[in-house]
């Protein structure tokens, strides 16, 4: 009952996003089709004429009327369709653009924990697949339907002017496949939408396979991935089966009691004939209005199906359009004027699933310009609390103040677009060296961007490339180590110039040469701004104005180095016994 209630839902929700909007294309649309039904059912007309009239007076003239007439009808017809592509279909691909246009833009406004717990093959699906399904609401499809019921109607009235009782006679298997079609239509589209669904995770799992070939290469694990792809696969040809079924038995159906009728019609027809109450002409004409009234309604069935794919695929893209917004508008009132860059975390406590909190009562302050590092086992909550500074994360209670304001009511981008990230993995496009730097602040000057470059030693290793920094990196061009790519990303974080700066050291061992240069840039990058920083450098957790030691999701030592050493605790055990920070 519920998912009935959706469906409507949705339905409404595409009436009014898309085809509302193009009521005028839509109705022209519609007359264009309305005509070319109409031009069709000349041939009929004439037919009649021809055997009944035109032949038994042997009548030239009234041949050529009819000739014109027909041609005429043939060439409406043929204009009629050519302008009904170009003007539904076109529209229709357009408003698809438009469409993967507005879901992107939609889906970046989601908070992190939304991607946290998607595929990413799954939403490029959401974005390129789903949105296709509007190409059968506004282009032909729906209005073919409107158009075939109306030629239907006509063609009936024409019937049963010729003949009544022979019309009832064929409407019978026809309301009796309608009533097949209808039920085939419930049967097919939960089969849609599963579709869809089972296309974005072969599509997301593949997606996972090409990114993590190394590990899968490395473990000897390809077969494992095979057999997973190949279950994917089946899945989905399973789903496809099940539809085939369904389509093939409506076809088939439709061919055996419309074959049926016209039968019947031979020998109703044969009867009246023999009795000489129905003439040839209206005997052949009644067959082919009959054929203009059964091919809409077989065509609708195609129609339809097509259309319950689509609203499958609306269904998903209305679900997703429909999500909240991480800068909601209504919450996130408040716009920071003057930054300073005073952080502080009074009483806060965050879960990411009920009932399982991982940050409890957390409370520290961290003044501007300064530099906290994150020490602490392995699952403590350090990426929590970076995350919550970064307001990637909002707390459950208490609040994270900037500079006295409450960072869950303050608008988004008028914070982050003082913050800066720099993380392990940081990505990097396939591109030059200076795109991927220019990307935080696009419109830096030159002199901003060598300032960036000599400040994270980028120029130190692009000295020695060909192209300097337009150098191609990625796929098509030179292959980076993992130090030179963190000096990248340094680089695009000095170019920005943030007052806040989250941190993920990267644990990977450097040279020690490339480690020295990678120090030196952080250096660089942590001066003047307030710094998380996810410390895993000795120098870095040494020169840090205050380490905060969590385990467990809590505070649990809280100072400088040498006061914590001096304390013999838990940073003493982590740094000395354990020897890994
Ligand atoms: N997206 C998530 N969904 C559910 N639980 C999560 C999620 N991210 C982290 N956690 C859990 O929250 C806890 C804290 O994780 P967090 O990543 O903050 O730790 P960390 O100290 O940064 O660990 P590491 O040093 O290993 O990166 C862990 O128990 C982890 O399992």
């Amino acid at each position: 009952m519920s998912k009935k209630k959706n469906e409507n839902v949705s339905f409404q929700w595409a009436v009014k996003e898309f085809i509302i909007p193009r009521k005028g294309i839509l109705s022209f649309g519609l007359l264009l089709i309305v005509l070319r039904s109409l031009s069709g059912l000349v041939l009929p007309y004439a037919s009649k004429t021809l055997l009944d009239d035109i032949i038994p007076n042997k009548d030239f003239d009234g041949l050529t009327v009819l000739l014109v007439l027909v041609c005429s009808a043939i060439l409406i017809q043929a204009v009629t369709s050519f302008s009904l592509t170009r003007l539904l279909s076109v529209e229709a691909q357009n408003l698809i653009a438009q469409l993967r246009v507005k879901v992107q833009k939609k889906l970046l406004t989601l908070p992190i924990r939304f991607f946290d717990n998607q595929k990413s093959g799954a939403l490029v699906s959401r974005v390129m697949t789903d949105v296709e399904g509007v190409r059968n609401l506004v282009g032909t499809g729906l209005v073919q339907l409107i158009g075939g019921s109306i030629t239907a109607i006509v063609a009936l009235y024409f019937l049963i002017n010729i003949n009544a009782m022979m019309t009832l006679f064929v409407l019978l298997p026809v309301l009796i496949f309608a009533v097949i079609a209808l039920k085939a239509f419930g049967f097919i589209r939960p089969i849609f939408r599963d579709r869809g669904k089972i296309n974005a995770e072969v599509t997301g799992r593949l997606t996972e396979t090409m990114n993590g070939i190394r590990v899968i290469k490395g473990f000897n694990a390809e077969a494992q991935e095979n057999e997973i792809f190949e279950k994917g696969t089946d899945r989905l040809f399973q789903n496809v089966k099940k539809s085939l079924t369904a389509t093939a038995l409506m076809t088939s159906s439709s061919t055996f009691l419309l074959g049926l009728a016209s039968a019947g019609i031979m020998g109703i027809g044969g009867y009246y004939m023999i009795y000489g109450s129905m003439t040839a002409g209206d005997f052949v004409s009644f067959t082919m209005f009959l054929g203009f009234m059964i091919a809409p309604i077989v065509q609708m069935s195609n129609i339809g199906s097509q259309l319950t794919e689509a609203m499958a695929g609306l269904d998903r893209t209305e679900e997703l359009m429909k999500m909240t917004e991480e800068d909601d508008p209504l919450v996130r009132t408040e716009f920071i004027k003057d930054f300073e860059g005073n952080v502080s975390f009074e009483e806060v406590s965050f879960s990411y699933e009920a009932g399982k909190e991982v940050l409890h009562n957390i409370n520290f302050t961290a003044p501007a310009g300064s530099v906290t590092a994150l020490v602490g086992s392995s699952g403590s909550g350090k990426s929590t609390i970076a995350s919550l500074a970064a307001t990637f994360l909002t707390p459950d209670s208490g609040k994270v103040i900037l500079d006295g304001q409450d960072l869950s009511k303050v608008n988004l981008s008028s914070y982050r677009q003082h913050l800066g990230v720099v993380l392990q993995d940081d990505f990097l496009y396939e591109g030059t060296i200076k795109e991927n730097i220019l990307f935080a602040n696009p419109t830096a000057s030159e002199a901003e961007l060598l300032q960036a470059v000599e400040g994270a030693y980028v120029s130190e290793f692009t000295n020695r490339f060909e192209e300097g920094l337009e150098t191609l990196i990625g796929e098509r061009g030179v292959k980076l180590s993992g130090g030179q790519k963190q000096r990248i990303s340094i680089a695009r974080a000095l170019l920005a110039n943030p007052k806040i700066i989250i941190l993920d050291e990267a644990t990977s061992n450097l040279d020690t040469e490339s480690e020295a240069f990678i120090q030196q840039s952080l250096v660089e990058l942590m001066k003047n701004r307030t710094t998380f920083v996810i410390a895993h450098r000795l120098t870095t957790i040494q020169k840090a104005d205050q380490i905060l030691v969590i385990e467990q999701g809590k505070i649990v030592e809280q100072g400088k180095h040498e006061e914590l050493m001096a304390k013999q605790g838990r940073y003493h055990k982590l740094y000395t016994v354990q020897g890994r920070i």
